[in-house]
């Protein structure tokens, strides 16, 4: 049996003259964190709208848990839960109310709702505050009661649309390590849209960056960078008043594109085996170097390449 959750075939939207969703062809696997990446209006949110049959397609394919959204959408969204940009709580309700107005819309079978509602409540650290009404809750409090929502009938696949947006470094990581248990524990699926760079290189396992409705990557962040030539980055501190005569020895013998800062020179695109000749070279001059800190290639640095609007499309 195929493990494809999601795929879409040339899957287009427009909105008059905008063509927000463009010919876009996307492979999510079960078990694995997607990420779709993107700037303001790359169509992150429509395609999570046509994957879940809000929208319906101007062209192409969708299956989504071997469905079409556009016929059989109901029955997507009782196997998917969806967590939007700004979730809609009903802030003159309680959370346990919210979580019982939402078990009946989703079709909880009534003997099983209070038991999910509190195991919910329980995960997402609102036990205390079940009784509170949600219009007081902070907006960490209510994106924990969202995505609590948007689990409660159990679904396998789940669309997170900026699920740390806004909130503060604490509630962020307990988001984050609720995802990763999601996937990695129960063996849900997730697609996450966000603009968060480093929340997608610690949670993705793959992704696809998008810019004007088309996809300009799609892979591993091992492979992109791997496709796109990405090399570590150096920050070297000399001895004081050496870094110009150290970046000019640099310059002549490895030609790589640096900057000088006080005692400190930055190396761009160094190769790993330029290292140790490197620091030979130095040490060859007389010059000590106190620190030789590497920076390795991230998907912020994928991310803006590809955004150069130069570098063609990559898909590993
Ligand atoms: N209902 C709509 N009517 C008209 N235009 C729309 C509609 N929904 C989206 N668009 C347009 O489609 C494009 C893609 O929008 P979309 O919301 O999918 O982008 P996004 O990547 O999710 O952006 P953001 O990161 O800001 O949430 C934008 O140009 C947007 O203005």
């Amino acid at each position: 049996m195929s493990d494809l959750v999601i795929s879409t075939s040339q899957l287009t939207r427009r909105f008059g003259a905008t063509t927000a969703v463009d010919h876009l062809d996307l492979n999510v696997h079960r078990g694995e964190i997607y990420g779709l990446l993107g700037h303001n209006g790359a169509g992150k949110t429509t395609t999570v709208r046509l994957l879940n049959g809000v929208l319906r397609p101007d062209e192409g394919t969708i299956r989504v848990l071997g469905l079409d959204p556009v016929h059989q959408a109901d029955a997507i969204r009782q196997r998917t839960g969806v967590l939007t940009e700004t979730p809609s709580l009903e802030d003159r309700l309680t959370a346990t109310e919210n979580l019982e107005l939402y078990a009946d819309l989703y079709s909880v079978p009534i003997p099983a709702v209070q038991a999910r509602i509190h195991s919910m409540l329980t995960t997402f650290d609102l036990l205390d505050a079940r009784h509170g009404r949600v219009g007081n809750f902070s907006k960490g409090m209510k994106q924990r009661l969202a995505l609590a929502r948007a689990l409660l009938h159990d679904p396998e696949l789940l669309f997170l649309d900026e699920p740390t947006s806004g909130l503060d470094p604490v509630s962020a990581r307990s988001v984050n390590a609720t995802i990763t248990r999601l996937v990695r524990e129960e063996g849900r699926t997730v697609v996450l849209c966000t603009h968060d760079l480093a929340d997608a290189q610690q949670l993705c396992d793959r992704v696809s960056i998008l810019r004007h409705g088309q996809v300009v990557a799609s892979g591993s962040q091992e492979q992109l960078i791997a496709h796109l030539g990405l090399r570590r980055r150096l920050t070297l501190e000399v001895a004081r008043g050496e870094a110009r005569r150290a970046n000019t020895l640099i310059q002549t013998h490895f030609g790589t594109a640096r900057a000088v800062q006080g005692d400190r020179i930055e190396l761009e695109q160094v190769r790993r085996e330029d290292i140790p000749r490197l620091l030979a070279l130095l040490h060859e001059e007389s010059i000590d170097v106190f620190a030789v800190i590497p920076h390795l290639p991230t998907l912020e640095d994928v991310y803006f390449r590809l955004h150069d609007g130069r570098t063609p499309a990559v898909t590993a």
